[in-house]
Parts: structure tokens; sequence; C-alpha cells
């Protein structure tokens, strides 16, 4: 799966700062030209110049709020019709964290809005012209608290399930094409990604906390390695495979015509 010497456009969510941003740089030192979509233009020029500076790749940016229904769909619409596109990181997103029951509604829908609804319609625009292709690979952003599910993260944890879930089921339904999808699990990652979260990522054990140039780098080897869910700090890879064989053992007892006796009297 390795894209070294890539060629084509590697379309970056989330790129004015973070594992974005060093996503970004990395991609263009592999060949990639860019284009980096986030809200904050000025800082996207910054990061766009700096980058331009170092590679002498082409990077373009495209200021857009991908939970504006509006702003969205001018970002699908250059995925669905540039034929240059040949990589798409869903790295945008956010959280909150806190207990559900003192939540504002109204933040916890945009949070999904974000983290599920544009990476779920950033895919299927982009898969449009990749399926034509015959190729392509897209990265999605998880998280370690799909899998460390916690009092305050319902909605934060729920979203990034999602984006297991939802990953797992395309590399089922493109396995016989060429085209890549990856799952990415970071943990805590030192970013701005914790400000205003509700928790202080300084309260951290400095072990637990990955730098944003630790992660990308070392989510950009788990893509190299074909794996198609790269847990970052994870020592051992088979882990994730002995927790999913888990889940595919109970397949065939999943759906049955009668309930399972514990539920007959
Ligand atoms: N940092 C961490 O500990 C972890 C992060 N992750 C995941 O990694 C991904 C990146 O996180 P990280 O780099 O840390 O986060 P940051 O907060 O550092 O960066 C988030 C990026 O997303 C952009 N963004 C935020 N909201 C929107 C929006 N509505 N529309 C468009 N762009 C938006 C921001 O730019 P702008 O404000 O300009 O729009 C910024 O470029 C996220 O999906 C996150 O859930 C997963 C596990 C751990
Ligand atoms: N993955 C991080 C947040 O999303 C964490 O594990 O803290």
């Amino acid at each position: 799966m390795s894209d070294t010497n890539a060629q084509g456009i590697a379309v970056i969510t989330g790129a004015s700062t973070g594992l974005g941003a060093v996503y970004a740089d990395r991609l263009a030192r592999r060949g990639h030209d860019l284009l980096l979509v986030a809200r904050n233009k000025s800082r996207l020029d910054t990061v766009a110049a700096k980058i331009a500076e170092n590679t002498g790749r082409t990077v373009e940016v495209l200021a857009a709020d991908l939970a504006d229904p509006t702003q969205l769909a001018t970002v699908e619409t250059r995925l669905r019709t540039d034929e240059s596109i040949s990589l798409l990181v869903n790295n945008a997103g956010g959280t909150v964290f806190g207990p559900l029951s003192q939540a504002d509604p109204s933040q916890m829908e945009d949070l999904i809005t974000l983290n599920v609804t544009s990476l779920t319609r950033l895919t299927t625009a982009v898969l449009a012209g990749f399926t034509r292709r015959g190729s392509g690979t897209i990265i999605n952003l998880s998280s370690a608290l799909a899998l460390n599910v916690l009092p305050v993260s319902a909605v934060y944890s729920g979203t990034k399930s999602y984006v297991v879930a939802f990953t797992q089921a395309l590399q089922q339904e493109l396995a016989e094409s060429e085209i890549r999808v990856q799952a990415v699990f970071p943990g805590a990652v030192r970013t701005e990604f914790w400000d205003g979260s509700g928790i202080e990522v300084s309260a951290f054990p400095e072990e637990w906390v990955m730098s944003a140039d630790d992660a990308v780098d070392a989510a950009l080897a788990g893509l190299d390695a074909g794996e198609p869910m790269t847990l970052l700090s994870l020592p051992d890879i088979t882990d994730w495979d002995t927790f999913d064989a888990a889940r595919q053992a109970m397949i065939p007892n999943l759906s049955r015509s009668v309930p399972a006796d514990r539920y007959q009297s």
C-alpha cells in the first residue's frame, strides 16, 4: 500500500494545524501535490506556503466549514470531479468531553455532523472518481476512544466507533479493487484538539501523549505496511486481530430464528 513517490493530489481535511498539517507535510514530501481544507484560511495559507517552499509541490487551499452543508457541498464537488485526486485524509474532527446529561444537544449534533456526516459525504464523493479510475487511498482518523469508551465520551466515542464500522464495511466492499481504506487510531496526541475539550492534556502523564509528528509517521508506516487498521501505540497488532476475530466468531450466531436459551422460560 506504499505511496512513496506518489502521484496525484492528496486532499487533507483539518490541515491548518495538528495531525492534518503534519499529514500535509509528509504527503508532499512523498510526492503528492496537495489540497488543504479547514475553516481558517490564513492558517491554511501559512501551512501551504511553508510546505510549497520546503518541497516544491503545488499546494492549494480550500477554506470550508465541513459542518456547513453548503460549504461541505463545495468540497464534495471538487472531490467528485477532480480526476487528479488520488488520496483523501478524513482528518478534520473535534471533541467535547463531559457527561451527556449536562451536554448541549446542538453542540453534540455539530460534533456528529463534523466527525460522521462530513467524513461520510467526502468519502462517498471521492469514491466516485476512485471507482472510475480503479485506484485511490482513503485514510480515516478514528481514535483510541473508539475502543476505550469513557463516561465522558459518549458522543465522541460514538463518532469514532462509526469511523471503524464505516471503514470495515468499505474495506469489504472494495476488497477486489485497488482502492485502499485505512482507519487510524491515535491515542492522546499533543495538539489543539484538547483546547476547550473539557480535558487538559497537560494533566496526562508524559508517557501517554504522542507528538503529532510521531503519530503521523507511525500512521503512514502502517499504511505502507498495508494495515487496514493502524493502532499507533499498540505494541502487538495481533491484539487487534484477536479482538476482531472474536467479533467475527459471533457472527454465525447473531441472527437466528429462535432466541438464545437464556431468554426462554
Ligand atoms: N489529538 C488527539 O489526541 C487525537 C486526535 N484524534 C483525531 O485526529 C483528528 C485530528 O485531530 P487533531 O489534529 O488533534 O485536532 P486539531 O484540533 O489540532 O485540528 C483539527 C483540524 O480540523 C479543522 N477543523 C475543525 N473543525 C472543522 C470544521 N467544522 N470544518 C473544517 N475543518 C475543521 C481545524 O481547523 P480550523 O479550525 O481552521 O477549521 C484543524 O485543522 C481528529 O479527527 C481527531 O478526532 C484522534 C485521537 C486522538
Ligand atoms: N484518542 C484520543 C482522543 O481521541 C485519546 O485516546 O485520548
